[in-house]
């Protein structure tokens, strides 16, 4: 185990009421006998941000998925501030790896969409629209895209596209943001980009946010607490509280805090998912030149 380096911040205070609560939960996918998801019992505190991590197949998209109501679950309860997910709501947004966004609307019209959609109905009045129009102005420049307003999605960047289907998501300032793999189609330097503007974004808006990763750096960079799933069937297998203060910066990734965590997920993560007996007898395999160690 190692020592943590940085004390960690009381950010996410215990004491504060779960906003997602999550109680026995199981998901049967139909003819499937393995479940998907097997008790999970998972709490999820206001403007927490809390990251999913596991091995392939431990069931981290279908437990995003439910938490947003895309997914029915088969036993337990989910609620979301006390009331039982029946389906999605405004209170959730998700953001994808893929961002879809309208190729022909521009980034401002793209991020606009969904409230004009509302601004125009027949309730609709000028405050509204008015309302809508400021908070799009306020998203571009929170991410970075003012100058990029009047482009068109295929003339962005991966990463820039990233940051205007965020925008897009953020606009009717969900309470959640439900977000799967958002940077898994991005390069390295692009991602690292992404995390600070992510944790600055989570700051800003106050918002609580669900993040779904396969890359454990990444999940211990952006979380106040790292929950890791294990496959077959799919289960919470451990929770641990990040030990870094709520505020990240790039060099703490070589904190020996950080580097010991994921060191302790990473080997869990071997351990759970049989990667490890893999890597044994890869090893095994290497270390005699005939292949006798097998
Ligand atoms: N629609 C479906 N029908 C049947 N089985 C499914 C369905 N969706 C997912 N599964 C299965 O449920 C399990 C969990 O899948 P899920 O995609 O949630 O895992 P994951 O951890 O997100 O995987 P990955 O990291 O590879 O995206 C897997 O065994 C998967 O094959």
């Amino acid at each position: 185990m190692s020592i943590p380096f940085f004390k960690a911040d009381a950010a996410a205070s215990d004491k504060a009421a779960p906003l997602i609560e999550c109680a026995g939960l199981w998901k049967f996918y139909p003819g499937v006998e393995t479940p998907a998801l097997q008790d999970v019992n998972l709490q999820v505190r206001e403007n927490e941000f809390v990251t999913l991590v596991g091995a392939s197949g431990c069931g981290k998209s279908t437990l995003l998925r439910t938490l947003a109501g895309l997914e029915t679950h088969s036993r337990g309860t989910l609620s979301v501030d006390g009331t039982p997910v029946t389906g999605p709501g405004p209170d959730r947004a998700m953001v994808f790896q893929h961002y879809s966004l309208y190729p022909w609307l521009t980034v401002l019209e793209n991020i606009r969409f969904t409230r004009q959609l509302k601004a125009h109905t027949k309730d609709r009045t000028s405050a509204d629209v008015e309302a809508a129009s400021g908070r799009a102005d306020a998203l571009l420049q929170l991410m970075g895209l003012t100058s990029v307003a009047k482009a068109y999605p295929n003339q962005l960047s991966g990463g820039m596209q990233q940051r205007v289907a965020i925008a897009r998501a953020l606009m009717s300032r969900p309470p959640i943001v439900l977000m799967d793999e958002p940077f898994g189609a991005l390069d390295a330097q692009t991602r690292e980009v992404m995390h600070d503007l992510i944790a600055h974004v989570h700051r800003q808006e106050k918002s609580t946010v669900v993040f779904v990763t396969h890359d454990v750096g990444e999940a211990i960079y952006l979380g106040h607490r790292v929950v890791l799933m294990a496959p077959r069937p799919g289960r919470i297998d451990s929770i641990h509280e990040v030990p870094l203060p709520a505020r990240r910066s790039q060099d703490m990734k070589l904190s020996p805090a950080f580097l010991g965590l994921k060191r302790t997920i990473l080997d869990r993560i071997r351990d759970t998912s049989g990667m490890r007996t893999d890597l044994e007898l890869l090893q095994k395999l290497s270390a005699s030149p005939d292949g006798a160690g097998l």
